[in-house]
């Protein structure tokens, strides 16, 4: 017999009610370690409801939440909050503690020794690009938002929980910064390895954080399931009409060059090197790569296939009709 392993958080029927009317229904999920979960849905769909109370800051009226298999009711609810990494978009920097100070106050609390405090510091700081000599010693008003926001998520870090919970952590910021920290963020090699827990209402975002999305109305999740499964097997014409504005770009995102390699047609050689990317690469990224230059072609690593603009999108096509059938 196989044991299977505890989910790192267990939600089940979860009911939040406010007068007579439930914000939070009845809902139930697992989330493997190392899962990243999106929470999505429309305003007032009872996304930050759902967030808050795994950290115990809203109480649910009924229904358990199990995290590593300890039920959380059994548990201290501040020292829950402590091992668990939380980021808000109101950032909540303390305003008279510098940029290290409000890092570590986590880990201050945790007891942990000073100088591994430091070490961590340091070496989160500089990971988000916040090189420590120019701002450990800063104060957060002396820094733009974007800089205050990846502040945010080290000190979320410092104590590096296992589970991390962010809500709308990117949403106050305007898109091209935005963009830049969600890169940093997907490529920051420890959030890899964490559970995270994170709202948004953004969909593309949903879909670039993702391993699973949960997309929610009135209190209740309609469909939880990959990027992909929620685009092309909609459960009910919520899921399918929620995304419907945006399909194209999201389909673009979500099928990679492995969908399209079966589809595309031989292309001469170039004789020039091109460019690769891997196999895993979504065709959004070959597409910004190949719409620069005209003519050019991107080779798939670990293949002998090459392929310009026009087999590119030709191909999206067919693995488009595939996925979908
Ligand atoms: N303390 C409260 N008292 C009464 N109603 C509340 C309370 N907190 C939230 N609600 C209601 O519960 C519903 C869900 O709120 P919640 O903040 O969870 O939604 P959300 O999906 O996070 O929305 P948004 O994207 O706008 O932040 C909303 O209709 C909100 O008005």
């Amino acid at each position: 017999m196989t044991l299977l392993p505890t989910p790192a958080i267990h939600v089940r029927n979860l009911t939040k009610r406010y007068q007579d009317r439930a914000v939070v229904q009845d809902i139930s999920f697992a989330l493997a370690a190392g899962e990243t979960l999106v929470l999505l849905g429309p305003s007032g769909c009872g996304k930050t409801t759902l967030l808050k109370m795994l950290n115990r800051l809203i109480e649910p009226d009924s229904g358990s939440i199990e995290i590593n298999g300890h039920d959380i009711r059994q548990e201290n609810a501040a020292e829950l909050r402590r091992s668990l990494g939380y980021v808000i978009q109101q950032v909540g920097l303390l305003p008279h503690y510098t940029v290290a100070e409000n890092v570590a106050v986590v880990p201050k609390l945790l007891k942990h020794k000073p100088e591994q405090i430091a070490q961590r510091t340091q070496e989160l700081l500089t990971r988000l690009h916040l090189p420590p000599a120019q701002y450990a010693g800063q104060y957060p008003r002396q820094l733009s938002g974007g800089q205050q926001q990846r502040v945010g998520i080290a000190r979320a870090l410092a104590a590096d929980p296992p589970i991390v919970l962010m809500d709308e952590p990117f949403g106050a910021l305007d898109p091209i910064t935005r963009a830049a920290i969600r890169q940093d963020f997907r490529e920051l090699d420890e959030l890899r390895r964490k559970t995270i827990v994170l709202v948004t209402h953004d969909v593309q975002e949903a879909f670039e954080l993702a391993d699973r999305i949960a997309l929610l109305n009135g209190g209740q999740i309609q469909q939880m399931d990959t990027p992909r499964e929620l685009l092309f097997r909609p459960a009910n014409d919520f899921v399918r009409q929620f995304f419907a504005a945006e399909r194209l770009a999201l389909q673009l995102r979500v099928l990679c060059l492995a969908d399209v390699l079966p589809f595309l047609p031989a292309v001469p050689a170039a004789t020039e090197e091109a460019p690769t990317l891997p196999a895993t690469a979504s065709v959004q990224e070959a597409l910004e790569l190949l719409s620069g230059a005209p003519g050019s072609q991107v080779g798939i690593s670990g293949t002998n296939k090459r392929v310009d603009l026009s087999g590119l999108m030709a191909g999206f096509e067919r693995a488009l009709a595939a996925a979908a059938a």
